[in-house]
C-alpha cells in the first residue's frame, strides 16, 4: 500500500476522494482503519480502498500514514502504533495544536513527520493545506508528500510557528464563510427570495469574489471600492457593517481560534 489513513471521518473522505480523482493513487493502493465499521465500510465501498479495524495493519502495510483522528485521540493512536512504525515511513498529521516536537516525543523514536493543516474544501478539490516537517524528512520526501496533498488542495510549505495561524485562516475559516453565506441568504429570504435561490446567489457571490482576489492580484480594498458607487447601495451596507464591527468581530474570532490551536 502507498497510503494509509487512521480514522475514516470527514477529512479522510475528502482527502481520499481528491487523491483518487486526481490519479495520485488508485483505490487499491490505499488502506484505512476506523474503530467504527460504518465509517470504514463507507470509504471501502465508495473508493474501492481496503479497510480494517486495526490501526496497526495500516501501519504495517503503508509507506505514508495519515493520522486522521481528532486531536484528543492522537496520544492513544500513537501509543498503539509506535512500536511498529519504521524509520522509512512518513507520518502525516492533520490535527491542530499537535507540534512536531510533541509528536516526536509521543513516538519516542526518530521518524519522518510532516505536520499539515488542510481544510474541508478539499471535498470539492479546492482545499488549502499548509505543510511543515521535521529534519528526518528529505527534500524529495517533502515534495512527494506535497504531491499527495495536491490531489485535493493547494499546498504551501510554511514554518511551523505559523501553523496555528493557518488553523485560523484556512483550517477553520470555512465555518466563518458558511456563517456569512447563511446570514446573507437569511437576509435575502427575509426580503422575499426563495431559500434555495438565496444560497445559490450568496455562495456564487462569495466564490466569485474569492476568485477575483486570487486571479486579479488586486488589493481586496480596491476590489471593495470598485463595488461601492458614490451615493449608491453598497456603501450603505459597508457603513452598517463597519458600525456593527464586522472586521473587528472576524479578527477577534480568529485570535481566539489561533489561541485555542496553540493551547490544545
Ligand atoms: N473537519 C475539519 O474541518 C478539519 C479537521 N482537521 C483535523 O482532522 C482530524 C480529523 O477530523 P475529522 O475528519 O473532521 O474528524 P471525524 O470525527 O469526522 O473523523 C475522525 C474518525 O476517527 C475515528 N477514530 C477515533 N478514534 C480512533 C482510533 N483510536 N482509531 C481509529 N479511528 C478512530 C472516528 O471513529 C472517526 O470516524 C482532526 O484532528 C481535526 O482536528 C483538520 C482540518 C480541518
Ligand atoms: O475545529 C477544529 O478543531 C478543526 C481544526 C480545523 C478545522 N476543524
Amino acid at each position: 500500500m502507498k497510503l494509509g489513513f487512521i480514522g475514516c471521518g470527514n477529512m479522510s473522505t475528502a482527502m481520499i476522494s481528491g487523491i483518487i480523482k486526481n490519479n495520485i493513487f488508485k483505490g487499491e493502493e490505499i488502506i484505512a482503519s476506523d474503530l467504527f465499521a460504518a465509517g470504514r465500510e463507507k470509504l471501502k465501498e465508495t473508493f474501492n480502498i481496503s479497510a480494517t479495524c486495526s490501526n496497526r495493519e495500516v501501519v504495517e502495510k503503508s509507506e505514508v500514514i495519515v493520522l486522521a483522528v481528532k486531536p484528543q485521540f492522537y496520544a492513544d493512536v500513537i501509543n498503539d502504533i509506535k512500536d511498529i512504525i519504521r524509520e522509512n515511513q512518513i507520518v502525516i498529521t492533520i490535527a491542530p495544536g499537535k507540534t512536531i516536537q510533541w509528536i516526536e516525543e509521543e513516538f519516542d523514536k526518530k521518524i519522518k513527520i510532516v505536520r499539515t493543516m488542510p481544510n474541508t474544501p478539499a471535498m470539492v478539490l479546492e482545499g488549502m493545506t499548509a505543510v511543515c516537517c521535521n529534519n528526518q524528512v528529505s527534500k524529495d520526501e517533502l515534495d512527494y508528500t506535497c504531491n499527495i496533498l495536491s490531489g485535493f488542495s493547494k499546498v504551501e510549505v510554511v514554518s511551523e510557528n505559523l501553523m496555528d495561524v493557518v488553523t485560523s485562516v484556512s483550517g477553520s475559516s470555512p465555518a466563518y464563510v458558511f456563517m456569512l453565506i447563511e446570514a446573507m441568504a437569511d437576509a435575502a429570504v427575509a426580503d422575499g427570495m426563495p431559500r434555495s435561490q438565496a444560497y445559490k446567489f450568496a455562495a456564487q457571490a462569495v466564490y466569485g469574489s474569492a476568485k477575483m482576489v486570487l486571479e486579479l492580484e488586486k488589493h481586496p480594498g480596491e476590489l471593495k471600492d470598485m463595488v461601492c458607487s458614490p451615493g449608491g447601495t453598497t456603501i450603505e451596507a459597508v457603513r452598517v457593517l463597519e458600525n456593527k464591527g464586522m472586521r473587528s468581530a472576524i479578527m477577534e474570532a480568529m485570535k481566539a481560534c489561533t489561541y485555542k490551536s496553540k493551547n490544545m
